[in-house]
Parts: structure tokens; sequence; C-alpha cells
């Protein structure tokens, strides 16, 4: 099978500043300020070409800084990503320059992406009316609600054809028609063999649509495997979860935190 993404090793640190002052000192001096935040922590995982993968976890479990990296948006901080082919990310307003217009935003994606000026001219009105921006493609996008934001990102993205698609929470802005007709397009795709990443909080959607789930839980790999393997052991997860005391998420916290540092000692 031909791989479509491999990830190798994948790091990915913030660091955070208690206020500015920390900020500039860790900047002008040579003595480090602030906290060190793992998103990422070793991660490994690989797609092979035509797989449809689900990234689950719960809030800040790294789903956004993975498809983040995986599109080329975000640097690693170490590890390395191998892309096999051109990726476009769909995430609301993912990319999009607020100060621009509409129409500006899909010239520059555009240009960025190789495209030469007469094949942006023919794109261009079909990106519009996929968008359903009509009159407002005119308008500088910071005036854009994020439905219309997420419209116009999904828009270019489905667009340019890309050979990994990777739609962050795209579907879950804007109304159920634009959803609906987001669906058949990644469908589309689907049927045409593309690799796609799935993020979302709808396990709804993830059954309907993907193939593969890569669970990802303080920044770490959780599970990956087929659907069926993966979701109900997550959904068991949330049940439990739910259930928990706030002391007792205190402590799974920990021990997730625990197990992080754990991860990282032993790959330094
Ligand atoms: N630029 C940044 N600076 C500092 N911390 C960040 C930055 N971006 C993300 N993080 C942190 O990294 C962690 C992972 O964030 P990420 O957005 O990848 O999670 P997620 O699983 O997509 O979450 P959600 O489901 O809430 O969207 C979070 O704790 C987040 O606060």
């Amino acid at each position: 099978m031909e791989k479509a993404i491999i990830v190798s090793n994948v790091t990915k640190k913030y660091k955070l500043y208690h206020g500015t002052k920390e900020r500039l000192l860790d900047l002008i001096t040579p003595k480090s300020y602030g906290d060190d935040f793992y998103a990422l922590a070793n991660v490994n995982f690989e797609a092979e070409k035509g797989d449809i993968i689900g990234f689950i976890g719960t809030n800040g479990s790294g789903k956004s800084t993975l498809s983040n990296i995986i599109a080329g948006i975000v640097p690693e901080t170490s590890g390395s990503v191998q892309v096999n082919g051109q990726s476009a990310l769909i995430a609301v307003s993912a990319g999009l320059k607020n100060d621009l217009s509409g129409r500006d935003n899909i010239e520059l994606k555009l240009l960025m992406l190789g495209f030469n000026k007469k094949q942006i001219k023919e794109l261009e009105p079909e990106i519009i009316e996929f968008a359903e921006l009509e009159k407002f493609i005119d308008q500088p996008v910071k005036s854009y609600s994020s439905g219309m934001k997420s419209r116009l990102g999904f828009a270019i993205s489905v667009n340019v054809d890309p050979d990994i698609l990777i739609i962050d929470e795209a579907l879950s802005v804007g109304d159920k028609a634009f959803a609906e007709k987001s669906l058949n397009k990644m469908k589309e795709f689907k049927q045409k063999g593309k690799t796609m990443i799935f993020v979302s909080h709808s396990l709804g959607q993830m059954k309907e649509f993907c193939e593969k789930i890569l669970w990802l839980e303080y920044g770490m790999v959780k599970d990956f495997g087929t659907v069926e393997e993966v979701i109900p052991k997550y959904e068991e997860f949330l049940k439990q979860w739910k259930k928990m005391s706030n002391q007792e998420r205190k402590e799974y916290r920990e021990k997730g935190i625990e197990r992080q540092k754990e991860v990282l000692f032993q790959k330094n």
C-alpha cells in the first residue's frame, strides 16, 4: 500500500507565559521563562492512500494541532511529517486573511498553491457559487460570520481538488443544507480514492464517514484502529468521564500528564 501520510515521533511544544513581561524576557534574555506545554508528545501514525481517518479526543487533546501540522500550517517542534501529495486544510477560517475580501482570499490562496492567473479566473466563479457568499464576496472576511468563513474555507479547499483533504470541524458550523452539500462533496472525494482526515466532535458523522479512527489523549495516541474497534471504546470512556467527580478527573489528568512526561523522556 502506498503511504499518504507518515507522522514520526512528532512533538509540539508551546510556551505558556504569565503575562507579557515573561514573554519579552524569554525573547531577549538567554534565561528561559514561561512553562513548557506539550500539545503533542511523540505521535506516530500513518495513513495509506485512500484512508479516511477521524481524529477524536476530548477538548485540548491535540486534534487540531496534529491536523495543522499535517497541513503544513503549524511547524512541529521535533519529529517529522511526510505528506505525499498536496494537502488542503478546511477549518473554520484556517488561513483566511481577515482584512482581505472573500474574493481576494480566494485569489491569494490559489496563488499560494501555484495556480496561474488564468486558472484562478476559471476556478473563482465555482468557488464563489459553492460558498454561497453572493454579494458578500467583496466584503472583508472580518465582517463574515463563522458559518460564512467556514463556507469560504470549504469552498476553496474542495475546489482546488487536493490529494489529501483535512477537514477540521468545518461541518459543525453553518446550516444543515450546507453541511449536507459538503458531506456529498466529501463522499465524491471518497469515491475518487482521496485520503481524508476528519476532525469532529460528532461521533455520528465519524461513524457515517470514516473508516479508521485516531484517538488522541493529552497529545498522545491512545488508540488507532477501525471505526468498529475504536469508537465503542471511546464511547465507553466518555460515559466513565461524565460519571467522574472533579477530584477523579483531576487525578485522571495528572496521570495523563505523568504518562506524557514518560513518553517524552523515553524519546530523548
Ligand atoms: N498557539 C498556542 N499556544 C499555546 N497553547 C496552544 C496553542 N495552540 C494550541 N494550544 C494548546 O494545545 C492543546 C491542544 O490544542 P488543540 O486545539 O490541538 O486541541 P483539540 O483536540 O483540537 O481541541 P478542541 O476539541 O477543543 O478543538 C490545548 O491545550 C491548547 O490550549
